[in-house]
Formats: C-alpha cells, sequence, structure tokens
C-alpha cells in the first residue's frame, strides 16, 4: 500500500504548467517514479511536475522538495514549480520571503506586489559544454552545431545551450510554428548529442525586452510554459546580445519577467494559482506498477 495514502495535495499551475504539490512533511514517504507516473495520467491529479514537499533539511529553510517529472524522471529544477510550493507556504504561514531547498541547492522566493506574483531566484547559469551536459566540447555554446533529421535541418540549426538547474537547448525562429514541437520534440529531447536529455525551446526575439518561447519539456512533453526554460531563453538572448537582461518571456500560457542581474542571477517573477485541493486516496494509485 503507498506510504502517501491521505497525503495532502494540492492541483496548482503556473501560467498553465501543471503542478501537483505533495505534502509529505511530517513523514518518511517519497514518492516513487511509478506512483508519479499513476497520479500524472489521472485527471483529477493530472501533471507536468510534481513538487514533494519534504520536512526542511537546511537551517533557516522553510522546506526541501524533489521535482518528479510526468514520466517519473526525477530532476533539480522546476521554475514554475517553485513559485507553486513558495505560494503553498507562504499562505500557511503569512511570510512574505521564505527559502527552498532541492538537490541543486537554495532557492530565496519572495512574494509580489499582487498576492498571486512570487519571485524566485532561480541561481547562476551555467554554459561550459560538461554542465549542461553534451556529450561532445564546444568552446562556445551559444550556438552549436547540431546534427538533426532532413525535415527540420533546413528550419531551425545552431541552438544556445545552457544550463539553470537543468538542460536547455534553445533554437532562434522566426517564427515559432516553423517546426511542429509534438513532432520533433522527442528526437530534440533525446538527441546524442544531450547524455541527460534536454529542454527543447523554440524562441523569437521580438523586441530588445521580449522573447515568445514554445518549449517542448524533458519528460512531461509540450507545456504551456517552462520557468527554466524562460530563463534559459532570457539569460542566452543576452548572452548573444538579442536582448538586454531585463526581459518579459511569454509562453502559450503566459508571461513571466526575467531579470539576469549583474552579479549573474536570475530571477523570475509571475503567478502561481491554486486550481483544488484534497487528500491522495488509494484508488489514485491502482494503475501503478
Ligand atoms: N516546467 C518546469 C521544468 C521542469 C523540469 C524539466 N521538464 C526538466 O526535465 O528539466 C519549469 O517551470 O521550470
Amino acid at each position: 500500500m503507498s506510504a502517501l495514502i491521505d497525503r495532502p495535495f494540492l492541483k496548482m499551475n503556473g501560467i498553465g504548467n501543471e503542478i501537483l504539490v505533495v505534502d509529505l512533511r511530517g513523514s518518511n514517504a517519497r514518492v516513487s517514479a511509478d506512483e508519479a507516473r499513476a497520479l500524472a495520467r489521472r485527471t483529477d491529479t493530472r501533471f507536468d511536475q510534481l513538487m514533494a514537499v519534504h520536512d526542511p533539511r537546511a537551517p533557516g529553510t522553510a522546506a526541501f522538495m524533489r521535482i518528479l517529472n510526468a514520466d517519473g524522471s526525477e530532476v533539480s529544477a522546476c521554475g514554475n514549480g517553485t513559485r507553486c510550493v513558495a505560494w503553498a507556504l507562504m499562505r500557511e504561514t503569512g511570510a512574505r520571503e521564505i527559502t527552498l531547498e532541492t538537490e541543486a541547492g537554495l532557492l530565496a522566493c519572495s512574494a509580489g506586489e499582487t498576492p498571486d506574483q512570487i519571485t524566485v531566484d532561480m541561481g547562476t547559469p551555467k554554459f561550459g559544454w560538461a554542465d549542461i551536459p553534451l556529450s561532445e566540447p564546444f568552446a562556445d555554446t551559444r550556438a552549436i552545431e547540431l546534427q538533426i533529421g532532413p525535415i527540420d535541418a533546413p528550419l531551425i540549426h545552431s541552438p544556445s545551450v545552457v544550463n539553470v538547474g537543468n538542460p536547455h537547448a534553445i533554437f532562434w525562429v522566426d517564427d515559432l510554428s516553423v517546426v511542429d514541437l509534438r513532432r520533433s520534440g522527442p528526437m530534440l529531447e533525446n538527441h546524442p548529442m544531450f547524455p541527460e536529455r534536454a529542454n527543447i525551446s523554440l524562441a523569437k526575439v521580438t523586441s530588445r525586452e521580449a522573447i515568445t518561447l514554445k518549449v517542448w519539456e524533458r519528460g512531461a512533453g509540450l507545456t504551456l510554459a517552462c520557468g527554466t526554460a524562460a530563463c534559459a531563453a532570457a539569460v542566452s538572448a543576452a548572452r548573444t546580445r538579442r536582448t538586454g537582461r531585463d526581459v518579459v518571456v511569454t509562453l502559450p500560457g503566459g508571461p513571466l519577467r526575467i531579470v539576469w542581474r549583474e552579479d549573474d542571477h536570475i530571477l523570475m517573477t509571475g503567478p502561481a494559482e491554486l486550481e483544488r485541493q484534497g487528500r491522495l486516496t488509494a484508488e489514485m494509485f491502482s494503475a501503478a506498477a
């Protein structure tokens, strides 16, 4: 029987990125890949990412979080999910600033001017090929050569690559519909250049302060929004002189403001929305292996 039964959950979203927050504080329960996949398949608990909230480990933090994609894979960063957890814990305690911990480190979160707006310090980007990681060395990751199939090759090429807690490849395009990510996303996500797979974005720069973005997420597929992809696109656009360091990134689900500060930290600001809450039941795991 699953140790998750009767644990409270919040069904939330961050500009349409579907997030399931499962509260495991006060217990030793851990979400397994099978349990995550079972919850992701159901309409009432469907998610792109599951944020498992555990008791704090580091002093001064509000909680430790594990992050699972809909395919059950565990990852170390999720921008939209972090805003959702921060929103939920701030609502609980009334705090306007909290620090969350993941395997990748500490994330400072602060409440914005309106109750639903949260800013997260997403840390610093890594541009070295081994840190992304890529399977071959590149001296310059602002644009890498990537062998892709004959249908896509004339349309997209030379992505910028970066790790913002997770690996991202950004293809710069004039038209976001030039490639159908539902068709090409799986091939690009699993390209041999990316030994840990990658999140794949099509990005269109519309001004020095604005980018529009479509994302095929590693482990989740096409989603309405991806916070780390917005950070990855913003730092890559600034690094390649396409924009300044303070931009609005508009995804199909809505906009996020991304500021890449001079001290190298990336600040992401956007909303978190609660859809419903409940408790996990035995029936929800009946499909788990
Ligand atoms: N939607 C997330 C990113 C979640 C993780 C990603 N799919 C990965 O596997 O790296 C976000 O808002 O950042």
